[in-house]
């Protein structure tokens, strides 16, 4: 049963969620999630009330905590589940216990849970990809645009990080996308830096009539590979996009933005306008196809470096 638990400026819920990445984990744990209207002090008092627990495939079992802003999980699986991002707003905008209750009550979190584990099958693969850029950039209307193909002109700062999932079939598979949305904004950088992990590809995310916005890519950038702990930054799937195409006083240049993009890794370059749905699906399909590349990559790597351990019989042995 989820558990509610809050009061004052903060609420944490606790719900049961069961997720898969096949074929290489499985997760079992409870998502947390915190909402808080002022600031990220009261954080720390979830910290005696956050409990997750995982599963890995070997079946180890592991207790994770939070700790000052930073979620850690004894065996280092990443946690990937969070509230939904329509419920998120609407908690923020009514900012009431007795709301969340009365969700709670009529909650569709286990009928959530449910169908996400019921749509994913032994054939789909679960990629984790991570919204990041400045505040006020459109990482938010860029996941509600793919997502729910909706626009909304008056969206609230996200608070942490919100996530929503889509399903679809790319290059014959079935894809089980989640998509990260973090918060922008400077003061909530204890909330979302713990999400980096087990991202398998990140949209570095800017502005086009926001040259601040994209000076700050590099930043962002650096941030990332920090937090997600990556082992070999430069073979990791970044995306970057430029948004707000549609508006006419435009402070970046796209030969300026391309050229960040040839000197920081030759990432691919999209431009798009969540407003008018320009690019959008194309920048996360993009996403989608490098890190399956990149699995295809290492699938040949196992392949090829597979060493044969069976005994071969060599006639002119003379061994005893
Ligand atoms: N004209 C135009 N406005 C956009 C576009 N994308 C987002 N906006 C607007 O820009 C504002 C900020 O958008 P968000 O999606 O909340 O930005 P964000 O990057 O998620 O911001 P944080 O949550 O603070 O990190 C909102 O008023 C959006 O309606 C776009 O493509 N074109």
């Amino acid at each position: 049963m989820p558990v509610l638990l809050g009061g004052g400026s903060w609420v944490v819920f606790h719900s049961h969620m069961r997720m898969y990445r096949s074929p290489k984990y499985f997760f079992s744990f409870n998502s947390v999630h915190i909402k808080d209207k002022d600031s990220c002090e009261s954080l720390h008092n979830a910290n005696a009330m956050s409990t997750i627990t995982e599963r890995t495939p070997d079946g180890r079992t592991g207790d994770a905590s939070l700790q000052d802003g930073h979620m850690s999980l004894s065996s280092g699986v990443p946690p990937l589940c969070y509230r939904g991002a329509e419920e998120h707003r609407r908690a923020d905008r009514q900012g009431s216990v007795a709301w969340m209750k009365r969700l709670e009550e009529s909650s569709n979190l286990h009928s959530n849970s449910e169908s996400i584990a019921a749509t994913m099958t032994s054939k789909s693969t679960f990629l984790k990809v991570i919204l990041l850029g400045d505040g006020g950039v459109g990482k938010s209307s860029l996941m509600n645009r793919y997502v729910t193909n909706k626009f909304n002109s008056h969206l609230f700062h996200t608070i942490g990080v919100e996530f929503l999932n889509k399903e679809l079939e790319v290059d014959g598979h079935h894809i089980v996308l989640q998509i990260w949305d973090t918060a922008g904004q400077e003061r909530f950088r204890s909330l979302r830096t713990p999400f980096y992990r087990g991202s398998d590809c990140c949209l570095l995310t800017f502005s086009i009539e926001d040259g601040q916005s994209f000076r700050n890519l590099a930043h962002w950038k650096k941030e990332f590979t920090y937090y997600a702990d990556l082992k070999d930054p430069d073979s990791f799937p970044f995306v970057v996009v430029g948004n707000k195409l549609d508006v006419a006083e435009r402070q970046v240049s796209g030969e300026e933005a391309r050229r960040w993009c040839r000197e920081n890794g030759g990432h691919p370059y999209f431009e798009t306008s969540a407003k008018d749905a320009t690019n959008v699906a194309s920048a996360f399909e993009e996403a989608i196809r490098r890190i399956l590349a990149l699995d295809d990559r290492d699938d040949d790597l196992i392949h090829t470096n597979t060493v044969n351990l069976e005994r071969k019989t060599r006639p002119d042995s003379t061994c005893c």
